[in-house]
């Protein structure tokens, strides 16, 4: 096991016996600590010396320490900051965070979780810390030690750089949106991620995850939609044998699952309104308590969330709660629809292809400069995830080593959702089919979604009941994987439980 790293840490207290306890906490742990009564004090400090680590209370004689925070901010200050707040003061924690605390503590703090929070501080800074570098160049002029600093910065670890490379796109929005998530991946700050369904949220909150010091601890996604009510609170918070019928041992809930990670609260708009006052709690006062528990515990998670719905507008409506919002919404990320970005289709098309063909084992065929333009020519509503449905559509249809338009299957008669001058034709216009790729002659269906939907379920229910109802094996059947088989359980609202899965 490696020793935890050594920090030089600012304590800012007007309460001397508070400000010794933390101090001696921190020197026990073998950091170095300097400590300041008030703002004043520790300008001085910060003037004459680099930190890695700035534990500030809100309220100090002299003002509020968020005002170290902005000139930390002002000056490009490379210090991790950590705000001690009164309990119940949601609007400090929430207005240090966006001013770039890494994490904030409510009073009465828990030593542990100061000592913790100061390792996981240390820990999400991309250079040696600055007591490293005090003790190895002391000598040093003070301005070598930030040349030094700034030098040794090192790159997003390798998890995080592929990550981001999952997400395809060159559009401005993309572009923007990765380098948000490299910035905000190392505090502990919330994210909520907003984007209509399909636009990839989920990749984004796996990136995030990926990118901060918590990447190798475990990434627990959760729709909260899809949990029924009764059982929510077990599920999130864990429950003790006999809390409820049923529950004959103890059990870990998502918040005990993701200690050390990232939670992702998929769909948090759909979160019942008495569970949303619970997750509050637990949020401010970062403790948990499982059903039918006595004991309390420290809640080591950071929070992503993601919502295709407008949540402002739930809050309006009071079926969200804005304390609740105001809590999760520190940062914010927003995915773009796919139409507001048609001149990444090409590129994420070729990319969910090669990807679809990898996880199934088999060759990636090319589009066709055709398939791309009847691509361009649709609306597709449902985003990158309507556009990864084509493509498998396409590849089960296809018998050629080029993906064809006729592959896209009794879809290429529908007109097109776009008029194609309107579409970006970058690519060559062909006639779009041959009289030999036709499909066979079906009826016409009045409602074509309904159609294929019930087209869907029938298939999808013989490949489950042929496999046992294992929806691992049903998927690779049906050239699929686990996730999409479980979307498509889900959009279609198939009872089938998860216990016969053997992967
Ligand atoms: N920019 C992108 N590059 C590559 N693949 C993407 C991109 N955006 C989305 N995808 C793919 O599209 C599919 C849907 O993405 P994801 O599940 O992240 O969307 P979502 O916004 O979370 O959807 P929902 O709101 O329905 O849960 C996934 O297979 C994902 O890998």
């Amino acid at each position: 096991m490696t020793a935890p790293p050594i920090a030089s840490v600012l304590v800012v207290d007007d309460e001397p016996d508070l400000r010794t306890l933390y101090e001696l906490t921190l020197l026990r742990e073998g950091h170095e600590v300097t400590s300041a009564p008030d703002l004043e004090q520790a300008r001085e400090w910060l003037a004459q010396k680099h930190f890695d680590v700035l534990i500030t209370d809100m309220r100090l004689p002299d003002g509020l320490g968020l005002e170290l925070l902005r000139e930390l901010a002002a000056s490009q200050r490379t210090e991790k900051s950590i705000v001690i707040t009164a309990h119940g003061s949601a609007e400090n924690a929430v207005e240090a965070l966006k001013l770039g605390a890494f994490d904030y503590l409510t009073k009465p703090v828990d030593l542990k979780q100061l000592r913790a929070a100061v390792t996981a501080a240390l820990q999400s800074q991309r250079h040696p810390p600055a007591a490293m570098l005090d003790r190895t160049a002391a000598a040093r002029h003070p301005d070598d030690r930030l040349n030094a600093l700034a030098l040794s910065s090192s790159p997003l670890p390798p998890a995080g750089v592929r990550s981001l490379q999952r997400i395809v796109g060159s559009a401005p929005s993309i572009v923007q949106i990765k380098s948000r998530i490299e910035k905000v991946a190392t505090s502990m700050a919330p994210v909520l991620i907003m984007g209509e369904s399909g636009t990839g949220k989920e990749l984004v909150a796996r990136a995030v995850h990926e990118c901060s010091h918590r990447a190798s601890g475990p990434f627990v996604a959760v729709n909260c939609g899809a949990i029924p009510e009764n059982l929510i609170e077990a599920e999130f918070f864990g429950a003790r044998k006999g809390a409820y019928t049923g529950a004959t041992q103890d059990r870990e809930g998502y918040f005990q699952a993701a200690k050390g990670g990232t939670l992702f609260l998929d769909e948090i708009g759909d979160l019942p309104i008495a569970m949303q006052a619970k997750l509050l709690r637990v949020i401010q006062e970062r403790r948990v308590r499982p059903l039918g528990g006595v004991q309390e515990s420290a809640v080591d998670v950071r929070l992503v969330s993601a919502t295709h719905r407008d949540l402002s507008a739930l809050v309006q409506t009071s079926q969200f709660r804005q304390d609740l919002f105001y809590r999760l919404n520190v940062i914010e990320l927003r995915t773009p629809a796919l139409r507001e970005r048609r001149e990444d289709l090409p590129d994420l098309a070729r990319a969910l292809m090669r990807r679809i063909c990898k996880e199934s084992g088999q060759p990636a065929p090319e589009l066709s400069d055709r398939a791309l333009s009847w691509l361009q020519t649709r609306a597709l509503p449902g985003n990158v995830r309507e556009l990864e449905n084509l493509l498998q559509r396409a590849l089960a249809l296809s018998s050629g080593d080029a993906i064809e338009p006729s592959d896209f299957g009794d879809l290429e008669s529908a007109p097109p959702d776009v008029p194609a001058d309107t579409a970006t034709q970058t690519l060559s216009a062909q006639p779009a089919s041959s009289p030999d790729t036709s499909p066979p002659p079906v009826d016409i269906p009045n409602d074509l979604q309904t159609y294929l939907d019930e087209q869907e379920r029938q298939v999808l229910l013989k490949a489950l009941r042929e496999c046992d109802y294992n929806r691992t094996a049903a998927a690779a059947r049906l050239g699929l994987n686990l996730r999409q088989m479980r979307y498509r359980i889900q959009r279609l609202g198939l009872n089938i439980s998860d216990d016969n899965d053997g992967a």
